[in-house]
C-alpha cells in the first residue's frame, strides 16, 4: 500500500497532525497507522468514570508498562500506564484540560526551539480547542477539542475548594486564562458529558477522504533509501507488511515508542543499537535521554460518607440508576473524571510561576488505583511541575512490540524530593482545613505532625508519576537534539516526530493539550514543505 504520509501512532499527536494535515492538503493521501483497536464504541473509554477502570491494568487499550526498580521509590518499579488504540493516552487520560504557564513555552523558545514561545503556540492552543465558555483572547471555540465544565462535581470537590481557600490559597475559575495561580474544578476534555479522546476529535467525527485509518498494526521500523525514509514495516494478522511513504513518515508513538521505534529503525546512540544487533543507520546520542515525568506523592483519606465514588452497598446501590442517567442524557455521577478539582500553587511566595500542582480525586486512589479498598475516601495529588531529575528509555529488543526499557531515575536529583515534600505539608494543611477536616475520616499512609525526615521515608515507599512523561526525542536548535523546531529527525530525511517525546522540558501542566498543539503546529510544518515541493517530487500531475 502506498500513501503520501504514514503516521505512526494515533494518540494526541498523531490524531491532531492526522486530521489537520487532511484538511491542509486535500490532494495528498494519509495512512494513520495504530497498534491497538479502534476506541469509538468503547464504553470504558466513553464513560468518563471508566478511567478508573482503564488505568489500572494492562490490556489491549493500556500498554501498563513498569518502570526499573527505582533507587528514589525504595527500589520499587514504578507503573506507567500508556494509551493503546486510536485516541492513545487521551483515551484513558482523566480529561483535564491544562496548558502549563506561558513562561514554560518562552523557555523553549529559549532553548532554540525557534517559533515555539507562548505568542507562537496560543494560536495553537486556540485553534485546536472548543470551550463551550465561548472564545476570548484565551481560549478558542470553534476547534474540534471539546473542552467543558464538568457535569457533575462531587460534593467532596467542593469541601476541597472550600478547605483550599481556608488553607490560604486563591480561587481560580480559568487555569488557562491570564493567571495560572490558584485552586478550583478542572475544565475537561469533554462532549455531551462523554469524553473526547483526541481521537473522537480529530478523527471520528470528521470524516476525511484522504485519511485512512489502520488499527491493530504494530509498527516495527521505518524502512530507508540510503537516509531518506521510504515507508514502515508493520506487522498486523500474523504477517509483517511494507506500506510505503511517497513524502513522509511520522513517528506519533508517545514518549516511550516513540525513541524505540527510532532506536528499532537504527537511530539512536551507537554502542546500545550495536549491543542488540541494530544496524546502525545514524549515531544519535540524545534518543530516548531527557525522559522527564512528573512525580507525584498522594495523601489518602478513608471518610464514612459514602458521597465519594467507592465501594460499598450503598455505592453499588447509587451506581444503577447513576449508569442509565448516564446512558440516556450524559449526565450524572458517571461523567465525573474523578479527578474533578485541584490547583497549581507556588511552594514559596516569589516564584516567578507555580511549581506544585494538586489534583484532589473523589476516591481513594491507592497505587493507580491498582490496590482497591472496601469503602469511600478521598486522595489529594500534589506533583512537582519541573522536575530535575533525568531518565532514559532503551530498548529491551531489537523488536518494538517488546516493551522498551524504561527508566525515568525518580527523585535521583533530590530537589526534587525537596519539593515534594514541601508540597506534601501543603497538602495537609488543605486536608486540615475545616472543610475536609470536618468530613473526619482516617489517612492511609500519612499521618498529621510528620516530620520531614518521616515524609522523605513515606515519599519514597509511595510516590509514582502522574503520567506525563516527555523529552525523550528532545526538540532543539543544537546539534545533539533529536529533532529540529520543526520536528524533522536530524541525520535523516522525511521522517519526522509529533508527539510528547519532542517537548524539550516538562511544561507545569497536564500534557494533553500541549501534544495536540503539537500535531497542530506539525501539520502546517509539513503542509509549508508540501508546498515547496515540486509537483514532480510530489507525484502530482502538473
Ligand atoms: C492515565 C493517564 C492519565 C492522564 N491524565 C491526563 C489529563 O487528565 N490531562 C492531560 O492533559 N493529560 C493527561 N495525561 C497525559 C496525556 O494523555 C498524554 O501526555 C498524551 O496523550 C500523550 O500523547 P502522545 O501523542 O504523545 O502519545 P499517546 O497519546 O500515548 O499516543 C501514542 C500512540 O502510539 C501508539 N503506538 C505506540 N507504539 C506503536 C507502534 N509500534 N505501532 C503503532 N502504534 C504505536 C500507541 O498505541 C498510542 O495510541 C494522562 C495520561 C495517562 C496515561
Amino acid at each position: 500500500m502506498e500513501f503520501d504520509y504514514i503516521i505512526a501512532g494515533a494518540g494526541s499527536g498523531g490524531c491532531a497532525l492526522a486530521s489537520r494535515l487532511a484538511d491542509l492538503c486535500p490532494d495528498a493521501t494519509i495512512a494513520l497507522v495504530e497498534a491497538g483497536p479502534h476506541t469509538e464504541h468503547n464504553l470504558f473509554v466513553n464513560m468518563p468514570v471508566g478511567v478508573a477502570a482503564a488505568v489500572p491494568f494492562r490490556m489491549k487499550t493500556n500498554y501498563g508498562y513498569e518502570t526499573t526498580p527505582q533507587p528514589g521509590l525504595a527500589g520499587r518499579r514504578g507503573y506507567q500506564p500508556r494509551g493503546r488504540g486510536f485516541g492513545g493516552s487521551s483515551a484513558i487520560n482523566a480529561m483535564i484540560y491544562t496548558r502549563g504557564h506561558p513562561l514554560d513555552y518562552d523557555e523553549w523558545a529559549q532553548l532554540g526551539c525557534e517559533g515555539w514561545s507562548w505568542q507562537d503556540v496560543l494560536p495553537y492552543f486556540r485553534r485546536a480547542e472548543g470551550n463551550e465558555r465561548g472564545a476570548n483572547a484565551w481560549h478558542g471555540a470553534d476547534g474540534p477539542l471539546t473542552v467543558s465544565d464538568l457535569r457533575f462535581r462531587n460534593p467532596f470537590s467542593h469541601r476541597f475548594l472550600k478547605a483550599a481557600i481556608e488553607a490560604g490559597f486563591t480561587p481560580n475559575d480559568d487555569f488557562n486564562g491570564p493567571v495560572q495561580e490558584g485552586v478550583g474544578f478542572y475544565q475537561v476534555t469533554q462532549r455531551d458529558g462523554r469524553r473526547c479522546s483526541v481521537a473522537r476529535a480529530y478523527v471520528y467525527d470528521r470524516a476525511q477522504p484522504n485519511l485512512t485509518t489502520i488499527a491493530d498494526a504494530a509498527v516495527l521500523r521505518v524502512t530507508f533509501d540510503g537516509r531518506r525514509a521510504t515507508g514502515i514495516e508493520v506487522a498486523r494478522d500474523g504477517r509483517i507488511e511494507r506500506l510505503t511513504a511517497r513524502a513522509e513518515v511520522v513517528l506519533a508513538a508517545g514518549a516511550f515508542n516513540s525513541p524505540q521505534l527510532l532506536m528499532c529503525s537504527g537511530i539512536g546512540p551507537g554502542a546500545h543499537l550495536q549491543s542488540l544487533g541494530v544496524p546502525v543507520l545514524y549515531d544519535a546520542p540524545e534518543v530516548g535521554r531527557n525522559l522527564i515525568d512528573h512525580i507525584d506523592f498522594t495523601l489518602n483519606k478513608r471518610v464514612w460518607s459514602s458521597e465519594t465514588t467507592g465501594f460499598s452497598l450503598r455505592g453499588f446501590a447509587k451506581m444503577v440508576p447513576a449508569f442509565f442517567t448516564f446512558m440516556r442524557e450524559g449526565r450524572g455521577m458517571l461523567t465525573s473524571n474523578v479527578a474533578e478539582a485541584g490547583g497549581f500553587i507556588k511552594s514559596r511566595p516569589g516564584l516567578d510561576r507555580p511549581d506544585l500542582q494538586l489534583h484532589f480525586c473523589t476516591a481513594i486512589v491507592d497505587d493507580h488505583n491498582r490496590h482497591m479498598h472496601w469503602g469511600h475516601g478521598y486522595s489529594l495529588h500534589v506533583c512537582v511541575l519541573r522536575p530535575a531529575s533525568r531518565g532514559t528509555v532503551t530498548l529491551a529488543s531489537p523488536d518494538a512490540r517488546v516493551a522498551p526499557v524504561i527508566d525515568p531515575q525518580f527523585l535521583s536529583d533530590p530537589r526534587d524530593l525537596d519539593l515534594l515534600v514541601e508540597g506534601a505539608k501543603l497538602a495537609r494543611r488543605i486536608v486540615e482545613a475545616p472543610s475536609l477536616a470536618s468530613a473526619g475520616g482516617k489517612e492511609l499512609y500519612t499521618k498529621p505532625g510528620q516530620t520531614d525526615a518521616e515524609l522523605r521515608e513515606v515519599i519514597a515507599r509511595r510516590a509514582d508519576t502522574i503520567y506525563h512523561p516527555v523529552a525523550t526525542c528532545r526538540m532543539g536548535g543544537d546539534a545533539r537534539s533529536v529533532v529540529d523546531p520543526q520536528l524533522r529527525v536530524r541525520g535523516v530525511e522525511g521522517l519526522r516526530v509529533v508527539d510528547a517525546s519532542v517537548m524539550p522540558t516538562l511544561i507545569g501542566g497536564n500534557t494533553n493539550a500541549p501534544t495536540v498543539m503539537v500535531g497542530e503546529r506539525a501539520a502546517e510544518f509539513i503542509a509549508a514543505a508540501r508546498r515547496a515541493q515540486p509537483a514532480a517530487v510530489l507525484g502530482v500531475a502538473a
